[in-house]
Order: structure tokens, then sequence, then C-alpha cells
């Protein structure tokens, strides 16, 4: 029904196409019901028209949306903004993309944290939950690479089915890659890598380490692209954040378990404090990287010193409310 009704109105008229759709700025809210239509949008300016057979990229789109839970963040939404980040990027940052890689970041991108349970892989471990017993590493990321190919699989979604079967398996490990690589402890080691490289101005896009690392480094900009969107947005999208793991530190209180800090309702005073460590330790250094790298990305580390900012002056302000 809802397919059928994609199907036969797959497009956005032009005019209804939101303002800042072609920028890194976009968000989605008043544009929800569209969000379908605009990934179709995304895929065919990028790839081409009748790459693919509309009624499967339909199906495969409304399943994806339909498989994220609903959830404060990690939330179909979140998944369609991700995509759109790494599509901004394919058309504007000047790097030359293989089809591929094309197709496995956007696809990747809106797939990353499908069927995601608004907890971190650290819940799941200490809490011993069977999800941790399948996998030892990035546990949530292996879960949403399954669920993305059981959807792929699944009867009249098989969007790649033009491919050989050599390039079928080489996009499915790409798109692996691209999933895998959303953990957010991968950055890390990633990005010593990569700015170690670029000190030593040895970064060689033609060599694959490199690119692979370089592609990495697109999935984590694009992951944590809510911090460097327009202010007003941004606010809204951490409370969200917050109310996520603040749910994650309520169960792990229940299982006699400290949360972390950013997780404890209790800091909820701590927020504009907690933001600022965060866009100072990981956002910062990430997007100095990329800008680099990529200067034509510059758009997303100016968004996210904006923000830093507006949460430095929150933080002020709390910090004179506390002893006036
Ligand atoms: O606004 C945030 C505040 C804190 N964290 C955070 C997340 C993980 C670890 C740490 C650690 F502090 F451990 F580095 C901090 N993430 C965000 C954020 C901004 C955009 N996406 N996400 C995000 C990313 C991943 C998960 C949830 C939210």
């Amino acid at each position: 029904e809802e397919v059928r009704k994609l199907v036969s109105n797959p497009y956005v008229p032009e005019e209804q196409v939101p303002a800042a759709f072609d920028t890194y700025a976009f968000f989605c809210y008043g544009h929800e019901e569209i969000l379908p239509q605009l990934f179709i949008r995304m895929v065919e300016q990028t790839l081409g028209k009748d790459r693919f057979e509309m009624e499967k990229l339909c199906r495969f789109t409304l399943t994806m949306r339909k498989n994220y839970r609903p959830i404060q963040y990690h939330n179909w939404q979140h998944g369609f903004h991700v995509a759109h980040c790494v599509w901004r990027m394919i058309e504007s940052c000047g790097m030359e993309f293989t089809w591929m890689e094309k197709i496995g970041l956007l696809i990747g991108g809106l797939a990353h944290d499908v069927d995601h349970r608004g907890y971190n892989n650290d819940f799941f471990k200490k809490l011993n939950l069977p999800m941790a017993n399948l996998y030892t590493t990035s546990v949530m990321e292996q879960h949403h690479y399954k669920q993305t190919v059981s959807i792929l699989q699944a009867e009249g979604h098989d969007i790649l089915s033009s491919m050989s079967s050599e390039e079928y398996r080489d996009i499915l490990n790409f798109i692996r890659t691209v999933i895998i690589n959303t953990d957010l402890a991968l950055y890390f080691p990633n990005n010593k890598f990569l700015s170690g490289l670029i000190e030593k101005d040895e970064f060689d896009i033609k060599l694959k380490p490199h690119r692979d690392g370089l592609i990495s480094l697109i999935m984590t900009a694009s992951d944590l692209c809510a911090i460097t969107k327009p202010w007003e947005t941004q606010k809204k999208t951490a409370k969200l954040i917050y109310e996520e793991f603040y749910m994650q530190g309520d169960e792990e209180k229940k299982h006699g378990i400290q949360p972390l800090p950013m997780m404890d309702r209790l800091n909820e005073k701590d927020i504009a404090k907690q933001q600022v460590g965060f866009i100072n330790f990981v956002c910062k250094p990430m997007y100095t990287t990329l800008v680099k790298l990529l200067p034509k990305t510059e758009p997303l580390l100016s968004g996210c010193l904006v923000c830093k900012d507006n949460w430095e002056k929150e933080a002020a302000e709390v910090a004179a409310a506390g002893t006036s």
C-alpha cells in the first residue's frame, strides 16, 4: 500500500524541495513525510536515473524507515540525516568517488543505525546481553550491518540485483566497512593515522589504506553532523540525544551499574559543559582533519564551532546562575 503510493509518486516537485536541502545545514523538521522521496532524489541525482528498479528502491527505502525504532535520537530521521550529509560530500567535496563508493556510502549512511535500541555498545557488554555474545567488537554496528543485508536480500528489495556476483560481494563488503566505521571507538585510531600522514605530508588518496581512512572519516563526520547544524536545531537535537543517554543511564542504575556522567540524569545541569567537552575532544579535531583533506567540507567545521561558542555561553550562564 505505502509502496504503491510511493512508486506512483516517487518525486518531490522542485518547488517543494526544502530550501537548504543542497547545503550541509539541511534539517528535516517539517519535511518528515517526504524523506523517502528525498532519499530517492539523492540516489538518482548522484547515481543517475533508472539505475535502479524504482519499485524496489521505494520498497527498500520504506522498509529501512520501518526498521528504525521510534526512539528519541537513533531513529529514521538520524539515518536520513547521515545519508544526506554523505550525499552533500559526494556532490560537493571535490573528491572523485567510484560508482560503488557512491551507492555504498548512500545505502550505508541511510542504514548505518537501523534497528538501534537507544543503547551503546558498552551497555550490551556491561549487562552481558546476548547481543554482546554475538559480536566482540563494534557490537551494534555489526547488528546494523546484518539487518541491512537481510533487508537487501528480502523479497522485492534487491536493489543491487543488476550487479554481477563479484560486484555484489564487493559492494556488501564496502557497505560493511562503511557501517562498522560509524563505531566512534574506531574514529580515534583512524584520526591519529590520518593526522599523522597529514603532518608528514604523506597522505596519498591513491593509496588504499589512506583512501579507506578518509572514507571512514567521512562516515564519522556524517554520523556526528547533528553537532554542525544551526544552533536552534542543534539545541533541540542535543535534548533528544541526552534523553536517550538518560534512558540508558536509568537502565544501568537498575542493574546496579554506575552510568557515565553524561548518561546520568542527575548531571542534567552539566549538559552545556559536556557538549563543550565533546566538541573539543571529538568533533573539532575530527572536522579539522576532514577539512585538511577535503577543504570544501569547511561548513561542517564552522557549524560545529558556532555550536561550541553557544554551548560555552550556556555553560557560563549556568555557572553564573549557580553562584548567584
Ligand atoms: O551531542 C553529543 C554529546 C555527546 N556525544 C557522545 C557520544 C558518544 C561518546 C561520547 C564521549 F563523550 F564519550 F566521547 C560523547 N555525542 C553527541 C552527538 C552529537 C552528534 N551525534 N552524537 C552522538 C554520537 C554517538 C552517540 C550518541 C550521540
